[in-house]
C-alpha cells in the first residue's frame, strides 16, 4: 500500500497499474517526490521507467490507481492540461531549431504561450534578461550568438533543458539527458541539475552509474513494472538483490 503523502509532496504516484493490450507494463506502483528535491529512476531494460513518466504526463492511462501533483488528481487529464499545471518532460520541448542562434531558441520557447502575433514582437528586455539567466545556467552564455546547429552535443542537450526551464515547470522530467555524452559533459550536466533543483523538482531516468553517482540523490530501482527498492546507491550497490536484477553481473562491474 501506498504510504500517506506529506505536506511537502508534490509528485504523488498512488498504486498504478498501466498495460498494454494484457501486457502490464506497470504493477501497483507508488512513488512519492517532495518538493524541490531530485529523484534519480533506475531499472533494467523493460522495467518501466519510460512508462511511468508517460503516466505522469497523461500520454498513457493507468487502468487502476491515480497520479495526484500538489494534491489534485492529474491522472485523467489529458495531456495538455497536465502540462499546462507545470510537469514538461525533455524530450517534449519543440526540438532546438538549427538555424537559430541559441539565443533566440531560448527566447522563442521562453515567448511560445504568448501567440504568433506574441512572437512577431521584438523581445522585450525582461524577455533578453530571462535569456541571459538561461544561458547562464545552461554555461551557454559564450556560445549565445552562434547556430543552434552549430553546438556540441552536450552543449546541445543544455540547450534543450534551458529551453524546458524556460517555461519554469514545476516538474521536470528528465529521459536519460546524458545519452551520447562525454564523460566531461555528462560531469556539467549533474551539476546543471543539482542547480535546477530546489527552485525544480526534477525526476531523472539514467543508466549510466557513473552520472547517477555524481547525482548524490535518493533512487528509486524498478523492477517489472514496481519499486524493487528506494536507497542511495552506496546502499543500493551492496544490496546483492538489486546487482541481480538491475546490473545481472557481479558487483564490481557498477
Ligand atoms: N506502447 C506499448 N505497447 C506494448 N508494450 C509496451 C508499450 N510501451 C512499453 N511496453 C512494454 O512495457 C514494458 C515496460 O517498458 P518501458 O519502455 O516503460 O521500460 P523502460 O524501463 O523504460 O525500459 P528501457 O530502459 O529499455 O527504456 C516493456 O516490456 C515494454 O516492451
Amino acid at each position: 500500500m501506498p504510504s500517506e503523502p506529506t505536506a511537502e509532496t508534490l509528485l504523488d504516484v498512488r498504486d498504478i497499474t498501466v498495460s498494454f493490450d494484457g501486457f502490464k507494463a506497470i504493477t501497483n506502483l507508488s512513488l512519492q517526490v517532495p518538493r524541490g528535491s531530485l529523484r534519480v529512476l533506475i531499472g533494467p531494460n523493460g522495467a518501466g521507467k519510460s512508462t511511468l513518466l508517460d503516466t505522469i504526463i497523461g500520454k498513457v492511462r493507468p487502468e487502476r490507481g491515480e497520479v495526484r501533483f500538489g494534491g489534485q488528481v492529474i491522472s485523467r487529464l489529458p495531456e495538455h492540461r497536465i502540462a499546462g499545471l507545470g510537469i514538461c518532460r525533455k524530450f517534449q520541448a519543440p526540438g532546438v531549431l538549427e538555424g537559430l542562434t541559441v539565443r533566440e531558441n531560448l527566447l522563442l520557447t521562453a515567448r511560445r504561450n504568448k501567440g504568433v502575433l506574441g512572437i512577431l514582437k521584438a523581445p522585450s528586455a525582461a524577455e533578453h534578461a530571462r535569456a541571459d539567466e538561461l544561458l547562464r545556467l545552461t554555461g551557454l552564455t559564450a556560445r549565445a550568438d552562434i547556430p543552434a546547429g552549430s553546438l556540441a552535443h552536450g552543449e546541445k542537450q543544455w540547450l534543450e533543458i534551458g529551453m524546458v526551464v524556460a517555461a519554469d515547470p514545476e516538474l521536470l522530467l528528465l529521459d536519460e539527458p546524458t545519452a551520447g555524452m562525454t564523460a566531461q559533459e555528462t560531469a556539467q550536466t549533474a551539476a546543471l541539475i543539482h542547480t535546477l533543483a530546489g527552485r525544480h523538482t526534477v525526476l531523472v531516468i539514467d543508466h549510466d552509474m557513473h552520472f547517477v553517482e555524481l547525482l548524490k540523490a535518493p533512487i528509486t530501482v524498478l523492477h517489472q513494472g514496481q519499486v524493487f527498492r528506494e536507497g542511495n546507491l552506496e546502499t543500493l550497490r551492496a544490496d546483492p538483490e538489486v546487482m541481480e536484477i538491475y546490473l545481472g553481473r557481479p558487483k564490481e562491474a557498477v
